[in-house]
């Protein structure tokens, strides 16, 4: 199947974006269960890396179990028909990571940077369309900047040679009227790919995945299972049941992917995918999904609820990469309660 039998085209991302629900602990026999089922599934892109990109592994975001160049060699192996792809947020990981990344057989980068900083992106995307990989620009925390900077940034991804640009709902904080209206406005303005990542803090993964489609974009995410950071992303296997429904194509078979949530995935994690009073938190206030375990940790660190941290870090608008300000603001609260109490 070629990608011009795809109406959309989905990239799986419970390899990436489901190493933040799991704290890093992706085992190479898993990843190769997971890769092997989706490949016989068809699906067109699946993303292997850190949960925070290439070279993510550290204390401040979260040490990985396995080395993630051994992951990644081990999901191109197996692949006869998906290709793998990578995450990569400048400074965190570099071109050397990008290279190392290729050279194993990766077929599509993502570089990501926070919705306003897209200048940061040029040299990587550059490298990766030298490196002949299909090059994505990914607007992390949309829902933070107004309708036309996302635009300016984006033909910024654009300008640096990004085949497709997406707008990242990092918090499950967009409604769908505010995805619809930022997708109409990239149609307009850019002449390439857009793409659309959820995440389902809100319970509406789906509906905005649904408005991003009806206004024009066509490369989709999905995690399996609901494998993703937060209350997980747009659910695989029911977004391509959706997309039957409405006889829109995307070359996957949706019983096989059933299959693979059910047997494959579900054992793998730690307690079902679920919005939960701290993952709504994140929707709630526009809170990075991937800060949840991280919040959760350090509220029982310094006895404090989780959602206090989490508040906070929304109205502070700390974004993607600012982890250390979560232990930061928790110690913070704590010390502030103490004081009120011994006064
Ligand atoms: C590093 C983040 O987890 C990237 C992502 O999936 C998002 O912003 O959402
Ligand atoms: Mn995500």
């Amino acid at each position: 199947m070629t990608q011009q039998d795809r109406d959309i085209v989905i990239t799986e991302v419970a390899l990436r974006d489901g190493s933040h629900a799991i704290s890093h602990q992706y085992t190479t026999e898993q990843v190769i269960n997971v890769t092997k089922a989706l490949d016989e599934a068809n699906v067109p892109y699946i993303e292997v890396s850190h949960g925070d990109g290439l070279a993510g592994s550290s204390l401040q975001y979260g040490l990985s179990l396995t080395n993630e160049m051994e992951l990644i060699e081990a999901a191109v192996s197996v692949c006869k028909q998906s290709k793998i792809g990578v995450l990569l947020l400048p400074g965190i990981g570099t071109i050397k990571d990008l290279n190392e990344a290729a050279n194993l057989g990766v077929r599509m980068a993502r570089i990501a940077t926070h919705v306003t900083e897209a200048d940061v992106s040029a040299q990587h995307i550059a490298r990766a369309k030298e490196l002949g990989l299909v090059t994505v620009g990914f607007l992390m925390m949309s829902h933070m900047a107004p309708v036309k900077t996302l635009v300016e940034q984006a033909k910024l991804m654009e300008s640096y040679g990004a085949d497709t640009v997406y707008v990242v709902d990092s918090a499950g904080a967009m409604l769908p009227y505010q995805v619809k209206e930022r997708i109409q406005a990239l149609k307009q303005t850019l002449g390439i790919n857009i793409g659309f990542h959820g995440h389902n803090n809100l319970s509406l993964a789906m509906a905005n995945t649904l408005a991003a489609i009806e206004e024009g974009a066509t490369w989709i995410d999905g995690s399996v299972r609901c494998l993703g950071a937060g209350a997980g992303n747009t659910q695989t296997e029911v977004l391509v049941s959706v997309m039957d429904r409405l006889k829109i194509k995307t070359g996957i078979d949706v019983y096989k992917m059933m299959d693979l949530a059910e047997n494959i995935v579900a054992p793998i994690l730690n307690a079902p995918q679920e919005i939960n009073r701290d993952s709504l938190v994140l929707g709630y206030a526009g809170v990075y999904s991937s800060f949840l375990l991280h919040a959760r940790r350090a509220a029982q660190r310094f006895g404090l609820d989780s959602r206090d941290i989490l508040v906070e870090l929304g109205e502070r608008k700390v974004v993607g990469g600012q982890e250390d300000m979560i232990v930061d603001i928790a110690a913070e609260i704590a010390s502030k309660r103490s004081k009120v109490a011994s006064s």
